[in-house]
């Protein structure tokens, strides 16, 4: 029973084919591409695939692009597209959002993802789960797997052009992460990072007053590898958070089938 993932982004839509449909199954396959090539997916990186039984997906770069992206898996494979929607509850935990659907899926599949790593490695425990993609996401979950809110922020890429259109002096180069930068490249490439950095620790001390506990912490994205050694405590980054979280709501489907 095979079972291909796709996570769409803002920036790049991510898929990983797996030989079976639960978390921890093989992977076969996996690749990235930029929105604007989503249309070489059939006959580039798919072309020589074995057509998925299975497909999930997350998309929150708009429906044009979920089409887009549909119409490579229709014409390249035998299987339906099926895609998440946020709920009130699913595989375990339960949706704090004042409107359960306006959550972003991804943020939900990540957070279900998470809380399953979290329980396979011991107790549960409250967790903060980051994302860092095009925007950042910063989740906040209790014990028993309530999602209590969340933060969202520009990316490192976001910031960088907002200053750089509202400013006539911020023309620069990408800098280095400094504790006390002395040159606009590094001024701005650490005022970024640190934003990030501070509103997670924010959300940790929030999170651990309103649980009584340390949460667990981990981190994925694209750009997580960037802010992995700015962080104040540590934070488990995990590559695959989201398809992690496809896998396990994908068994927990087929199971209730
Ligand atoms: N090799 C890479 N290709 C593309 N983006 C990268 C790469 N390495 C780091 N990044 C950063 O990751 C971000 C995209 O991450 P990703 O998780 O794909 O975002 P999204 O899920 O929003 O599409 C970009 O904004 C960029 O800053
Ligand atoms: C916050 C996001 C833009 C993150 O997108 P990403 O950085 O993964 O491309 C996305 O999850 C989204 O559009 N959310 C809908 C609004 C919400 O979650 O409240
Ligand atoms: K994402």
């Amino acid at each position: 029973m095979t079972f291909l993932a796709i996570d769409i982004g803002n920036t790049r839509l991510k898929w990983s084919l797996y030989a079976a449909q639960r978390p921890g199954a093989e992977l076969l396959a996996s690749g990235a591409e930029f929105l604007d090539h989503i249309e070489r997916l059939a006959e580039g990186p798919w072309a020589d695939l074995a057509s998925p039984d299975a497909m999930l997906g997350c998309a929150v770069a708009g429906d044009a692009v979920r089409r887009r992206a549909e119409e490579q898996v229709v014409e390249r494979f035998d299987c339906v597209p099926r895609w998440v929607v946020s709920s009130a509850a699913e595989a375990g935990l339960v949706n704090g959002y004042d409107h359960p659907t306006r959550l972003g899926a991804d943020r939900w599949v990540a957070m279900i993802g998470a809380r399953h790593r979290m329980l396979s490695q011991g107790p549960a425990r409250p967790m903060v789960v980051v994302m860092i993609g095009t925007a950042v996401t910063v989740e906040a979950i209790d014990t028993d797997g309530k999602f209590l809110g969340g933060l969202i922020l520009p990316g490192h890429g976001i910031m960088l052009r907002a200053l750089e259109s509202g400013t006539a002096g911020l023309h620069v180069p990408t800098g280095e992460v400094r504790d006390f930068p002395t040159n606009t490249s590094d001024a701005l490439t650490s005022g970024g990072t640190y934003a990030i950095a501070g509103a997670v620790e924010r959300m940790r001390q929030h999170v651990k007053t309103h649980c009584g506990a340390d949460p667990a912490c981990y981190m994925t994205g694209g750009a997580g590898w960037k802010m992995a050694p700015s962080m104040v405590s540590p934070f488990e980054l995990v590559d695959g958070l989201i398809m992690d979280g496809l896998l396990v709501i994908a068994e927990a489907r087929a199971a209730a089938v």
